[in-house]
């Protein structure tokens, strides 16, 4: 009763006894359009519970500066915590100053002068990726997404930790089966009440399955770096060593991690830089995946954005095969392409935050501590008082729209925002150029729907479908 009186400006939300509004967000295919229609109905704030457990759904552009320019409502909710035995930690669900020491040491890790050596790591990975897609060519239908999930996992795998996995050649990767199962365990956890309470969850054969891969998953690791930190010191060589079959290796981001230092001037624990790139491994590449996947889709749909963004790569690179940071950065074209598609789908749909302590918005207007501050970024992207026509595709929009602050956040905004958007950009460049040069993409035959999913990425519950023709 304290808690609603306290939040006596904030509209609540219809829900029943104990379980509060629990089954209107236990069908992941709903929860989207449910967020969607609330933030119409109450303006952008209401107030409702799951399981006792007290949120404000968050789409008002004013309230959304407020929460996320915050340096006290830092927390992440827990939700987030479903992924501790496996990133422990790590920067996505550390807070205070862990996550601040990480923030710190990491930030430099995506200066423009090191993203720009990440392109030529691209290459190797993107080719297999390309004879992946070419066994789909000419096919009625086929879902994109499991193809391009093998892709950015390795992209991710060679420049989180310098490592070949060979996650796109081998149908079974221990390692690779071991990440999806983990990806899974989150969402599952995160919207079944009951594997939720970890007293209940730690009697499950769920729990000792998660333990199984969490062993694996920190055993991989561990080596890599322990590998890795033995060349560094053999070889005294802080920027560039060689590779087993002695071409140039390129530096990953756990090398930067190897030579940094902490405030004292100490090299970093083990356990903090396994932390860091199990985090990277979990939050780079999933979401570029449902981000590349819904740009293909949104293509497949309108030919007319296809042909202009493919003019555009023609024009960018010409007769040259090699694409480069430089090249990257001129297609605008493709980035708004990129970005309207985000707009539709973010790939992180909504995030959440959780008071720690009483916080006051403005004068008489507090949020309690304990509260879960959830921001929905579809909703915020779908409102058609910001956005003309806002569920249609229309990538010039982003010409001339008028840049309302917080009324586009697919990568969140303020200190906690996401600290790999600028390398995801590349990513999701270098791959859509390479996929549009070499097919031309079209609608799927048989289903031309996508039915979202609201899991911890964005998913397309049956499967993100089109068509491939080869261009050659
Ligand atoms: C299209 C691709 C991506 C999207 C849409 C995306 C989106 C986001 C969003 C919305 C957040 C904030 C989450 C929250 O507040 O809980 C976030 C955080 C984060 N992202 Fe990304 N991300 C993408 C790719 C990447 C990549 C490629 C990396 C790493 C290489 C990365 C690393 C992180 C990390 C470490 C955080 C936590 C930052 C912090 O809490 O300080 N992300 N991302």
């Amino acid at each position: 009763r304290n808690l609603k009186e306290k939040l006596w400006w904030i509209p609540i939300t219809p829900g029943y006894p104990i379980i509060g509004n629990a089954l209107e967000f236990a069908d992941t295919t709903k929860t989207l359009e449910t967020m969607n229609r609330y933030m119409l109905k109450y303006r952008g704030c209401c107030y409702f519970t799951l399981l006792f457990r007290p949120l404000l759904l968050i789409s008002d552009a004013k309230l959304c500066e407020w929460v996320l320019s915050s340096t006290t409502i830092l927390t992440k909710s827990i939700d987030y915590q479903f992924l501790y035995n496996w990133l422990e930690g790590g920067m996505l669900i550390s807070t205070g100053s862990e996550w601040r020491k990480a923030r710190r040491i990491l930030s430099p890790a995506f200066h423009f002068a090191i993203l720009e050596q990440f392109v030529e790591v691209f290459e190797s990975p993107t080719a297999i990726f390309l004879d992946c897609l070419r066994k789909q060519v000419d096919k009625d239908s086929f879902n994109v997404h499991p193809v391009i999930v093998n892709y950015t996992l390795d992209i991710i795998c060679r420049t989180a930790m310098g490592v070949d996995l060979k996650v796109q050649e081998e149908s079974q990767n221990d390692y690779v089966a071991a990440v999806d199962a983990m990806c899974k365990t989150v969402v599952e956890r995160a919207f079944n009440p009951l594997k939720s309470f970890d007293i209940i969850y730690r009697l499950t054969p769920d729990y000792y399955r998660e333990m199984r891969n969490v062993k694996l998953l920190h055993s991989v690791s561990n080596a890599v770096i322990q590998k890795r930190r033995n060349e560094m010191e053999r070889q005294k060589d802080t920027v560039e060593s060689v590779n087993d079959d002695g071409t140039k290796r390129k530096m990953a981001f756990l090398d930067l991690l190897l030579q940094s230092r902490d405030e004292h001037g100490q090299p970093l624990s083990q356990e903090f830089i396994r932390r860091e790139v199990d985090t990277f491994m979990f939050a780079g590449h999933d979401t570029t995946a449902s981000a590349i996947s819904f740009v293909l889709f949104c293509l497949a749909n309108h030919p007319d954005a296809q042909n202009e963004a493919l003019t555009e790569i023609k024009e960018v690179l010409g007769e040259q095969k090699k694409i480069s940071y430089k090249e990257l950065q001129q297609m605008k074209y493709l980035e708004m392409v990129i970005k309207e598609s985000l707009r539709l789908y973010p790939s992180v749909p909504f995030y959440s935050r959780k008071t720690t302590e009483e916080v006051v918005y403005e004068d008489g207007k507090v949020i309690p501590e304990g509260v879960t501050l959830i921001i929905s970024a579809y909703a915020i992207h779908r409102n058609p008082h910001v956005y003309e026509q806002p569920d249609k595709f229309i990538p010039s929009r982003f010409l001339n729209l008028e840049s309302k602050p917080f009324t586009y956040l697919p990568f969140s905004a303020g200190p906690r925002n996401c600290i790999g958007q600028k390398f995801a950009m590349l990513v999701m460049k270098f791959a859509l150029i390479n996929v549009l040069s070499n097919f031309e993409v079209l609608p799927s035959n048989s289903s031309c729907e996508v039915v979202l999913s609201a899991e911890t990425v964005l998913k397309a519950h049956n499967g993100v479908n089109i068509r491939l023709k080869s261009r050659t």
